[in-house]
């Protein structure tokens, strides 16, 4: 297949056919073994490994330009981009997350309150708190925006963003932790997981993660609730060692094995699952080249894996494992690939944009790299070794995805 070919069926693929692409195969270098009959493939081309291409030549530039040290992270650079979302419309293009708004509340007050506690201010969190519970059903579940239907996933964030509110005007007493409980309950289907509405609604490890983390940050994780949740959880785990979204059927994948297990610890659970092979499927998500991780086999590295894969890393880390990834050369992809002096925001890799996901994800799992965690199996009880200032972040529960500070408070308040 001609470059001209790859390129007509790569605008195809990206215009018209959505994530559900097949595999372009486009050069292959076969070799006939001389002993025997056997075919054997050397070398395989297809857009992934074209595309990865263009993105390691990218971050070897940027690893030869910027020097042996690591830049600092622009902390009040990226602040001016995360304070333009308060007082400007948001552009055109993110009208797409009109039922994700819980989401952007809690990603940009989670990456203000990581690079410097202050700088969420009592305004803002009061601005916040207000505009969660508009989007509630008698204050929670809560839904994607005004008008929207109740939601587990808004309903997790809505709780997270709540968190870094400080109980600003008493909001963490308005919280209806009953309906919640009860809402959740209705939400349990027969195979030990969560869907995401009371009528409509996907059951994966991503909703149930989300219904055990709203269950344990409300103190509502009663055991009827988690009856069947482990093994539902359990039965994700794929032959290559990461966790899939469902039980026997997807292919292991960084978001899916964070769901799978930082809820497996929130039900004290980690090590029931096939802890080596976990390991060995983290450390092979890291490339030697581009220094950062990726999300599945044969897949580009992303910033935001930093954390979605970092966090399974440190929540091994807690149950008294080693680590297996190597954390200095991921702070190197984060910091020298991840961020610009040309435009404010952390972004996934070199070429791409950033916004407020990347934004949150890449620091948190840059936090994860630069502090150190004592060995507890209690999710909630995550503590750091050392405090310093010589961190650049505060530091994260990797159960959570909260600063350990604010899940401290919430937790002792409930
Ligand atoms: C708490 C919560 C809701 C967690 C969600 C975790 C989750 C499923 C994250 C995955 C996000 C992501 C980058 C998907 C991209 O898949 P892709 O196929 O476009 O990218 P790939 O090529 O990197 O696999
Ligand atoms: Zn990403």
């Amino acid at each position: 297949m001609s470059g001209q070919d790859l390129k007509t069926l790569k605008f195809i693929n990206a215009q018209f056919l959505g994530r559900k692409r097949p595999t372009i195969e486009a050069i292959s270098d076969e070799q006939m073994d001389q002993d025997s009959s056997m075919v054997c493939m050397t070398s395989l081309s297809t857009e992934t490994t074209e595309d990865r291409e263009e993105v390691l030549l990218e971050c070897l530039e940027l690893f030869e330009s910027l020097g042996l040290e690591n830049p600092t992270l622009l902390k009040e650079f990226h602040k001016s981009y995360l304070d333009y979302s308060f007082n400007n419309a948001l552009p055109r293009q993110m009208k797409a997350l009109d039922a994700s708004q819980p989401w952007i509340l809690y990603w940009i007050a989670c990456s203000l309150r990581l690079m410097n506690r202050e700088w969420l201010g009592e305004d803002i969190q009061r601005r916040i708190c207000k505009k969660l519970f508009k989007a509630s059903l008698e204050n929670g579940p809560f839904c994607g925006g005004f008008g929207q239907d109740p939601h587990l996933v808004c309903t997790y964030a809505a709780i997270n963003a709540l968190a870094l509110c400080d109980n600003v005007d008493g909001c963490w007493d308005q919280i209806n932790r009953q309906g919640i409980y009860k809402w959740l309950l209705a939400l349990k289907s027969d195979n030990g997981g969560f869907r995401t509405g009371l009528v409509v609604g996907e059951c994966d490890t991503r909703t149930t993660y989300c219904a055990l983390s709203v269950a344990a940050m409300l103190d509502i994780l009663t055991p009827e609730l988690c009856q069947g949740v482990e093994q539902f959880l359990l039965r994700c785990q794929t032959y290559e060692g990461g966790f899939g979204a469902c039980p026997q059927e997807d292919e292991a994948h960084g978001g899916y094995t964070f769901c799978a297990v930082a809820g497996l610890a929130i039900l004290e659970s980690v090590e029931k699952c096939n802890i080596s092979m976990l390991s060995e499927w983290c450390s092979a998500r890291q490339t030697a080249e581009e220094k950062g991780l990726s999300g599945r086999s044969n897949k580009l590295v992303d910033g935001c894996y930093s954390y979605w894969v970092g966090a399974v890393n440190t929540i091994l880390e807690t149950q008294g494992y080693s680590s297996c990834i190597d954390k200095p050369a991921l702070q190197e992809y984060i910091l020298k690939c991840c961020q610009s002096t040309e435009r404010p925001g952390l972004r996934d890799k070199p070429g791409k944009s950033p916004d407020y996901y990347h934004t949150t994800y890449v620091l948190m799992g840059l936090s994860l790299t630069e502090h150190s965690f004592n060995t507890t199996k209690s999710a909630s009880a995550i503590s750091t070794r050392e405090e310093s200032d010589k961190f650049q972040l505060g530091a994260v529960n990797p159960v959570f995805g909260l600063p350990i500070e604010d899940l401290r408070k919430f937790l002792s308040h409930t």
